[in-house]
């Protein structure tokens, strides 16, 4: 069998980061930067208040109380300003410019906050309250390197430098596509041998979870052709397919059926549980990714977070690897099977420990549910003890 570290390096090894483009910065939530985005100018340009106060010269407030002369009035946007000489004093708000001849702003809180003269009473050295041009970022500086994500506080700074669009590679777009005869879609009533389907709802919000954009397409039965022309209506809106079922050893097996002729995608047991049977490979003219994932529902989930997160962490353009783990030490006693990695549904407490859920099969939905974290029991480890330090991989 495959070992697991080997099928992902496949993977990876074939997905590529999406192409840049340029998009408007409302559309650029969740992209990864391709560019290195740099100051055209100082930030703040110009020196300003952080306070709402009086701008003066330190000098002419050394002793208190004093009593100046109000001699204007500047609001952030204010442009025609007023110098202030000795002796005289400027209101001034939040974020407006620092007049010439002030050096320093005493908050309205220290005075009576008076307008047309203003009595202080603390005083205070030179450049209280006052925020210096370029303090945040030289002219010239780069704010962000290429292979950033950009979250909120990204886009802040791209429309704090003054742009509009901006270089990035795009959120992948995928398409979850689940097949088998007996799935029915959830709100509408399930007839004999049917179940509904969840694995399509579970997949799709995992790959919006990591960062991409996820469709739902239709199920597809377990007829191989209806399969195909499914896919095929999908991939002009895919930058990759994710497929769940039809992959094992049965005589229905629709996804294995229709993809192991093509050449492109390859069907091999992947040395884990769950999630032993896995189909990889690129499907259509333009080469697109497609896993073909187990139809168990835990098998699904699980082959999504070791295989599918990494690679599309790839096309997004940021570092890709294997889960994070971490260590906790288990509660209770865990069993493995000889030569697969085993994946054990488990609840991480905030003590650093791990216990397994009730209902490890592969099929327990529910069980899958209770969990946050996979314990990870090594190929070659059949018992754990209970109190045994092991890795965990946090859902
Ligand atoms: N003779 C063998 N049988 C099986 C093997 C094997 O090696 N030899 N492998 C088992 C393992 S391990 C797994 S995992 C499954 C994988 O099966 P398939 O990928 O072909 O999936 P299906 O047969 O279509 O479904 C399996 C199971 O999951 C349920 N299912 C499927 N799709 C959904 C969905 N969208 N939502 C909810 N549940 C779903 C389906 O009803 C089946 O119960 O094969 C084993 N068999
Ligand atoms: O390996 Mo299957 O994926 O156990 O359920």
């Amino acid at each position: 069998m495959k070992s697991v570290d080997a099928h992902l390096a496949d993977i990876l090894a074939t997905v590529r980061p999406l192409a840049p483009l340029e998009l408007e910065l409302e559309r650029a939530l969740g992209t990864t930067l391709a560019e290195e985005v740099t100051a055209p100018l100082p930030l703040p340009p110009f020196d300003n208040s952080a306070m709402d106060g009086y701008a003066v010269r330190a000098a002419d407030i050394a002793e208190v109380p004093v009593t100046l002369p109000v001699i204007d009035d500047v609001a952030a946007g204010s442009d025609e300003l007023r110098a202030v000489g000795p002796g005289h004093a400027v209101r001034i708000m939040t974020g407006a410019p620092v007049p010439a001849g002030a050096d320093t702003v005493v908050p309205v809180e220290w005075t009576d906050g008076g307008t047309a003269s203003v009595t202080i009473e603390r005083t205070t050295g030179p450049g209280n309250a006052i925020r210096r041009a370029g303090e945040d970022v030289q002219a010239g500086e780069v704010v962000l390197a290429p292979g950033t994500a950009i979250g909120p506080a990204q886009l802040g700074i791209i429309a704090g430098v003054g742009r509009r669009r901006v270089w990035v590679r795009p959120r992948p777009r995928v398409v979850v596509l689940a097949t088998g005869a007996e799935l029915v879609e959830p709100g509408l009533p399930l007839g004999p041998g049917q179940i509904w389907d969840s694995n399509s709802f579970t997949l799709t919000a995992a790959v919006r979870e990591t960062g991409a954009e996820g469709f739902r397409a239709d199920t597809v039965g377990d007829d191989p052709a209806a399969f195909l022309d499914q896919l095929d209506a999908q991939l002009v809106r895919a930058d990759a397919v994710i497929t769940s079922g039809g992959v094992s050893m049965g005589a229905y097996e629709p996804v294995k059926e229709a993809l192991g002729p093509l050449g492109t995608v390859r069907f091999e047991k992947v040395a884990m549980q769950p999630g032993m049977p896995q189909g990889f490979g690129v499907v259509g003219e333009d080469r697109v990714p497609i896993f073909a994932l187990p139809g168990n529902p835990v098998s699904s989930y699980v082959s999504f977070m070791l295989f599918v997160r990494p690679a599309l962490r790839k096309m997004c353009g940021l570092p890709a690897g294997p889960p994070e783990t971490e260590t906790a030490h288990v509660i209770g006693a865990l069993r493995s099977p000889q030569g697969r990695r085993s994946f054990l549904r488990g609840t991480l407490a905030s003590d650093g420990t791990v216990s397994p859920v009730r209902g490890q099969g592969s099929h327990q939905l529910a069980a899958l549910a209770s969990a946050n974290a996979l314990i990870v029991v090594p190929e070659d480890v059949t018992e754990v003890p209970s109190g045994t330090a092991v890795e965990v991989i946090r859902l």
